[in-house]
């Protein structure tokens, strides 16, 4: 029996991968395959899928940022040092495309091939201590380079270097390998630049047995941020690619990467060289850590082979033999092949035609990655017949520029919480796969007597798989598996007692929650707060141009000094005394704060994982931190967390004080005031590169449910021409503005699109822009809120629209990364008022409320200030990622009732 989990993500995506003839490989299910990340001490949720597909039996996934920056700068100088470095040439022999060094541990001497251009071999056969060093290879078109004596103490510091580096992500990012199941060698590159690269290759040597078997491999990266691409091989196994198959990713520092399965067999991976008009001019050192599985002749190890990697390390090998196979009905399949596609990422679909990709020379930037171009994806409408590639599509889609998708694993703990109970406990290192948990065979007999808290989830539903099978929940309810959702886990340290960085100070930590202090949003008011009135201190101007309480001055100043350029950052800070103030209640408000912690407490991820599950609420919460302190873990997390928690219980306290007496008040009174058909929440997300979704969007006020507490809102507020790079959004109390919430899941968004000068549609004169996007919001925001929108006759008192978002973006050119020039020579201002409905099914429906958007915006001002190109809205329809429906109407006077003009 296989649990599946959903699919959730692309399904069509351009890049598909063709299916492979039926039963070319195994299924997970008949022959079972652990995947890294269910070893791994990180959540699930936080590795980004970039390849599943159980038919070709090829899986990767990417951590991001899984290794802390202070680490990362600290092994890359390490590495530069002390690692024996050779350069690798071009077959021509006339540049260097990147340096190599190989590193394996516990007596292997086993020589590794590159390309075919030169051969490295550990340095004991070069008369070294272990180390590796090169030799010229045979077949080398080169002959380059000679095999040098190593120098002993450089060797013996590159392999303290690459131990710590092991014992770091090993230990730390993974919990569930003992040191003798850690890989046993490396290959490290380093490119010094964009200029060196490594061409399409697999690492598919019988070292590995990669060609035959699953061979998993961990790659990190320290260093400038690369791309990496793969691709399934053309037909037939030729070593080419099939340019229609590439995934891409961008590689950055401290992210680890998995390639596991077959894909070594089926797919090519490379890392391209960077495009020399936007140079890239830091080094990258990657390691790729690989177990050796097949010793070659004259290593000593060859002999002593099967004592050397630990049978328990069979599931990650694909190799977990007969008797135990029957035990294992329960995998974890993924329902369908999922493949990061940027194009599907690409504003969604609105400015960019998803599924038109091709492989060709990027009109904007003209990067000749390989073979003369490289994926590119056709704009849509107005920009269609222009095909941009992933880097330039990013500078307009700032969604491109993000987080990749979590894909499949977006719903991973819903599907584990319900079958397998607390999958995020770690695995301590004396128990691990069946090898050490269950010495007799077969082994899962033996489970009642087991502690399977320290299990895997594919351990689980191993050991839950007994003949006949078991459904988890039953075995829960018998309680004999009572263990897993109760023992916390034991925070481990990801440095080692000594080689821990030092200590921040606390005050440099700030709360996410205070993003609520956006440059216009200053703190230190209850309400949202306004540039006319409320604010003790007079706004200063900051150089964003953009309003910053004066007491802030100094922070700006002192975020100058370190060279940050980051705005939120600065904000958060000096909003951080007021912070309280803005309250986001809850459990969601308490991850933010504990998330906060991140910098000091890397260490203390099983913790918050464990503490999201397993809370709810401040008392608990409490409680576990303590247990968790008590039990020795990291005092300066916990004291930290433990103010923090503190500080919200005092809120908690008051809010809920206050909430009893207003609950009280409108038990007498009813609503004060004049009550709304509906309760109503805004909310603000910060467009910011260090800010993830869930950080960046918050609720600033909520409940809002009569006309006289919606008029103090508005009339207090910050005007949209206020913000900067940020949205309002004006939702029905419970819906969050994001796709995909189940509310609108299947409905869509009419979009106004609105720009300050120039002569694109949607233009408007510079003088004129602010005042226009004001009205234009306050109007649509009163007319949703006030009903007047929708026919109660058609929508039968349920209506389609639920939220009304406007998104202002100062996108000019000094906002854009590097040096690079923006695709678009987007340099004005623009806005987006995007209403959202709950469906999209009925188009005449949908029509109406278009029809009604129309008029509303159209007559919110003078015939001067109508756009160019007349007002014009597209809907957007959320499930097809299309653009479905226009309306418009062209620049005539307010008073008229205009003529509307549908589109197809
Ligand atoms: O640098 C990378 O990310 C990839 C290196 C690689 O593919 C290899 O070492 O085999
Ligand atoms: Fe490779």
């Amino acid at each position: 029996m296989a649990q599946l989990l959903p699919q959730g993500g692309y399904l069509h995506p351009p890049n598909a991968w063709p299916r492979p003839t039926p039963g070319q490989e195994p299924s997970r299910q008949t022959a079972l395959l652990e995947l890294l990340y269910e070893r791994s001490a990180l959540p699930a949720e936080a590795w980004r899928p970039v390849v599943i597909d159980e038919d070709w039996r090829c899986f990767s996934f990417l951590a991001p940022k899984a290794i802390s920056a202070d680490r990362t700068e600290y092994f890359r100088t390490r590495l530069l040092q002390t690692a024996p470095w050779v350069e690798l040439k071009n077959t021509k022999g006339t540049s260097v495309t990147r340096s190599t060094c190989w590193y394996a541990r516990g007596g292997c001497t086993c020589t590794y091939t590159y390309g075919r251009d030169l051969r490295m071999a550990n340095s004991r056969s070069c008369g070294g201590q272990g180390a590796s060093v090169p030799v010229a290879s045979n077949n080398s078109p080169t002959g380059a380079v000679d095999c040098p004596v190593p120098e002993e103490d450089s060797h013996k510091e590159f392999q303290a270097t690459m131990a710590e580096i092991m014992e770091h992500v090993f230990n730390g990012v993974f919990q569930g390998f003992r040191e003798e199941e850690w890989p046993n060698a490396a290959n490290v590159n380093l490119y010094r630049d964009g200029r060196q690269a490594v061409g399409w290759h697999a690492d598919d040597e019988s070292l590995f047995k990669g060609k035959e078997s699953d061979c998993p491999i961990v790659s990190i990266s320290l260093g400038a941020s690369r791309e990496f691409w793969v691709a399934l091989k053309r037909e037939g196994g030729s070593m080419e690619p099939d340019p229609k198959t590439v995934v891409e990713v961008d590689l950055q520092d401290g992210d680890v990467l998995t390639m596991e399965g077959r894909m070594q067999k089926h797919c090519l991976h490379l890392v391209p060289k960077g495009n020399p008009r936007a140079p890239i001019r830091e080094e990258r050192i990657n390691i790729t850590f690989r177990w050796v599985r097949e010793h070659k002749h004259h290593c000593p190890l060859r002999r002593v082979q099967q004592a050397v990697l630990p049978r328990s390390l069979g599931g990650i090998f694909g190799e977990v033999s007969s008797p135990l196979q029957p035990y294992f009905p329960q995998v974890l399949l993924f329902t369908e092949p999922y493949l990061r596609s940027w194009s599907m990422e690409v504003a969604p679909g609105f400015l960019a035609n998803p599924q038109h990709t091709e492989w060709r020379l990027c009109d904007n930037c003209k990067h000749v990655c390989y073979e003369e171009g490289r994926p590119c994806c056709e704009g849509a409408g107005e920009w269609s017949g222009q095909w941009f590639c992933r880097h330039c599509w990013g500078q307009w889609a700032p969604s491109l520029t993000g987080d990749l998708p979590r894909g499949p694993l977006e719903n991973f703990s819903q599907v584990y919480a319900s079958g397998y109970g607390a999958y995020m406990e770690p695995h301590p290192q004396d128990c691990s796969w069946w090898g050490t948990c269950s010495p007799t065979a077969p082994p899962f007999h033996t489970v009642p007597e087991v502690d399977m808290s320290c299990w895997s989830p594919t351990q689980y539903a191993g050991a839950l798989g007994l003949d006949p099978p078991l459904q988890p929940t039953t075995y829960m309810a018998n309680n004999t598996l009572g263990c897993l959702s109760t023992a916390p886990p034991k925070p481990v340290s990801l440095h080692g007692e000594d080689r821990r960085p030092p200590p921040q100070p606390l005050q440099s930590r700030h709360p996410p929650l205070c993003i609520s202090g956006i440059g216009t949003l200053s703190a230190g008011s209850t309400a949202i707060p306004s540039a006319s009135s409320g604010s003790n201190t007079p706004p200063a101007e900051s150089k964003d141009g953009v309003d910053v309480d004066a007491d802030h001055a100094a922070q700006q100043q002192h975020q100058d000094a370190s060279g940050g350029s980051n705005r939120v950052e600065h904000n958060s800070r000096a909003a951080e005394s007021d912070c309280p103030k803005w309250t986001v209640c809850g459990r969601r408000g308490i991850d933010a704060l504990l998330e906060g912690a991140d910098s000091l407490a890397v260490n203390s991820n099983n913790t918050r994982s464990a503490m999201r599950q397993e809370s709810g609420n401040v008392d608990e919460i409490r409680a576990l931190l303590l247990k968790n302190k008590a039990a020795g873990g990291d005092a300066e997390f916990f004291d930290y967390a433990l103010a923090v928690l503190d500080k919200k219980a005092v809120e908690e306290a008051g809010a809920r004080v206050q909430a009893e007496q207003s609950e009280e008040d409108s038990e007498v009174a009813g609503v004060n005031g004049h009550a709304l058909e509906s309760r109503w929440a805004l909310w603000v997300l910060l467009v910011r590169d260090n800010l993830d979704w869930s950080e960046a969007l918050s609720v600033v006020h909520d409940d809002i449910c009569s006309v006289e507490e919606l008029w103090g809102l508005l009339a207090h507020m910050h005007l949209p021409s206020a913000l900067l790079d940020a949205d309002y959004s004006m939702f029905l109390q419970g819906v969050r503005p994001a796709r995909e919430a189940p509310q609108v899941l299947n409905g869509g968004r009419w979009i106004l699109a609105l720009q300050s000068g120039g002569n694109q549609r949607g233009a408007l004169p510079v003088d004129r822009y602010h005042d226009v996007v004001d009205k234009v919001w306050l109007e649509v925001v009163l007319a949703l809120l006030g009903g007047s929108l929708e026919n109660e006759a058609v929508n039968h008192g349920d209506p389609l629209s639920c939220g009304v978002v406007v998104s202002m973006r100062g996108c000019d050119k000094d906002s854009l990364p590097g040096d690079q020039e923006p695709v678009r020579k987007k340099t004005n201002p623009s806005a987006k008022l995007a209403l959202w409905l709950k469906g999209s099914q009925n188009r005449g429906q949908v029509r109406a409320v278009g029809n009604a958007l129309l008029q509303v915006v159209s007559s919110t001002t003078g015939a001067e200030d109508v756009p160019h190109g007349g007002w014009r809205l597209a809907f957007e329809d959320f499930a097809s990622r299309s653009v479905t429906q226009r309306v418009s109407m062209p620049g005539i006077d307010h008073n008229s009732s205009g003529v509307v003009r549908a589109e197809e």
